[in-house]
């Protein structure tokens, strides 16, 4: 099969596979992202290097499988945000693909379309944090995601690694996985939708256009402008 570039743009999926005497590595960034943050970066960076992956693009979920009992931001604004946080670096794209998807967002789903729109040369590497890959065996069809997906479980601080292997191991499901040791930011996205309804500075726990558009877009409760902390002789 040889690459359907039109396809893959309708779906808003970056064009690989062109070269057919060798393989691609396709990293997806499965989350929430409200907001994103560094810690999601950071992860997704990490394995880029680790795993020599072509590219990574990050898919805000249209409307989380674990998350229906609780309210989440609209898909557009995650979207947006992920989109603005991934801009500056040249191997990470954002993808509407899942938000555009209706109803509740599952992996496998995912997972099956993209081996629909690419060809057998491209792999694909999910990536996630070892909170959830502790969970994974809980996913909708488990056993079509390891055949689907190799997975990236990203160390995450307050979440045991030994402990996802465990899970993982006992689950009897053939995952492929790769335990990566990643730089401990002890963030979330809920800890940061905290601290904007506190009014507290969001500097260096994610990119900063990503701070200018919540603001802009009152989400979390933000002021249109953040509020300027600290003495303000010298800012
Ligand atoms: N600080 C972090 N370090 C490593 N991985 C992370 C970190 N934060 C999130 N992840 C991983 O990124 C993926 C998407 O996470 P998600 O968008 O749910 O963010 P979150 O910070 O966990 O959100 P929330 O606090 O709203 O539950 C998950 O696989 C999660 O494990
Ligand atoms: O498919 C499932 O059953 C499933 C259940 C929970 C989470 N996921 C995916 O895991 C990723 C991280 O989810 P979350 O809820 O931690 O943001 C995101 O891509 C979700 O779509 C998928």
């Amino acid at each position: 099969m040889s690459v359907d570039a039109q396809a893959l743009r309708d779906l808003d999926l970056p064009i690989l596979g062109g070269d057919e005497g060798r393989t691609y590595r396709l990293g997806v960034m499965g989350g929430t992202f409200d907001p994103i943050h560094n810690g999601h970066l950071v992860a997704a960076e990490q394995a880029y290097c680790d795993l020599d992956l072509d590219l990574v693009v990050f898919m805000p979920a249209g409307r989380p499988a674990f998350k229906l009992d609780r309210d989440v931001s609209p898909g557009e604004d995650r979207y947006a945000m992920t989109l603005l946080a991934t801009a500056d670096n040249p191997h990470f794209v954002a993808s509407r693909f899942e938000v555009d998807r209706a109803g509740v967002t599952y992996t496998a789903d995912t997972l099956r379309l993209l081996r629909k729109a690419y060809p057998d040369n491209v792999e694909f590497y999910f990536i996630t944090g070892t909170d959830a890959i502790t969970e994974i065996v809980g996913w909708r069809d488990a056993a079509d995601i390891a055949r689907l997906a190799h997975l990236v479980a990203a160390t995450r601080p307050g979440y045991d690694l030994d402990r996802a292997w465990d899970v993982v191991e006992a689950s009897g499901v053939a995952f492929d996985v790769t335990y990566l040791s990643v730089p401990a930011l002890a963030i979330s996205s809920s800890h940061l939708r905290e601290r904007v309804g506190a009014g507290q500075s969001l500097r260096y726990l994610t990119p900063a256009p990503v701070t200018g558009y919540l603001h802009k877009h009152g989400l979390y409760g933000a002021q249109a402008v953040p509020r300027i902390c600290g003495g303000g002789a010298w800012s």
